[in-house]
């Protein structure tokens, strides 16, 4: 069961999503923007489980009308667009972020290596379902685009993941056992 503070924690996370996700940068095919930032941060902060429910909640939102999603869009039709890749892979990259996170001690190099990996993770997803969509797409060079904010997010995001996880994270639940489920879920 989800303890009180992890509600809180929860629905502050869906709340800064929800608002600072969607401001983007346009670069061609795919925008960069503040998605994976505010996503993974708060992914870091909650249990695996919870995190997987609020980036689902956050998709939900979006598909309803909310315009979260980058460039301030919305819509269903997101869901199985050119970028539902990205958006269903925030999903699982989230999960991804909460497990990793809890696993060890989470200073800001165990972060950035994190957020690196789950930003690498969401672009197969991402860049499969786009080229199905724009076959003739030049995935080289929106990728060395992205390269730079990728980067970029992971070191920004790692840094304050870590400060925020030490703040906001019951010291009882910043290493989970593996082994036996942790109350929090
Ligand atoms: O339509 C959407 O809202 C999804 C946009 C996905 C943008 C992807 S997320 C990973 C990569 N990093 C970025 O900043 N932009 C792309």
């Amino acid at each position: 069961m989800l303890k009180n503070t992890n509600y809180k924690l929860a629905l502050g996370v869906l709340i800064a999503i929800l608002i600072l996700a969607p401001w983007s940068l346009d670069l061609g095919f795919i925008p960069l923007t503040l998605q994976t930032l505010i996503i993974f941060i708060g992914a870091s902060l909650l249990p695996w489980r919870t995190a997987i429910l609020v980036v689902g909640a956050y998709l939900a939102l979006g598909a309803l009308g909310l315009p979260v999603f980058g460039h301030h869009t919305s819509g269903f039709a997101k869901l199985y667009g050119a970028t539902a890749g990205f958006l269903w892979g925030f999903v699982a990259c989230a999960g991804y972020v909460a497990y990793a996170s809890a696993r060890q001690e989470f200073h800001f190099f165990r972060a950035i290596l994190i957020f690196l990996r789950a930003h690498l993770l969401l672009l197969i997803p991402g860049f499969a379902v786009l080229y199905y969509y724009m076959p003739g797409a030049d995935l080289w060079n929106t990728l060395i685009h992205l390269i730079p904010g990728l980067i970029i997010k992971s070191l920004v995001g790692g840094i304050i993941a870590a400060q925020l996880r030490a703040k906001l994270v019951p010291v009882t639940d910043q290493i989970a056992s593996l082994e036996e489920p942790n109350e929090s879920d």
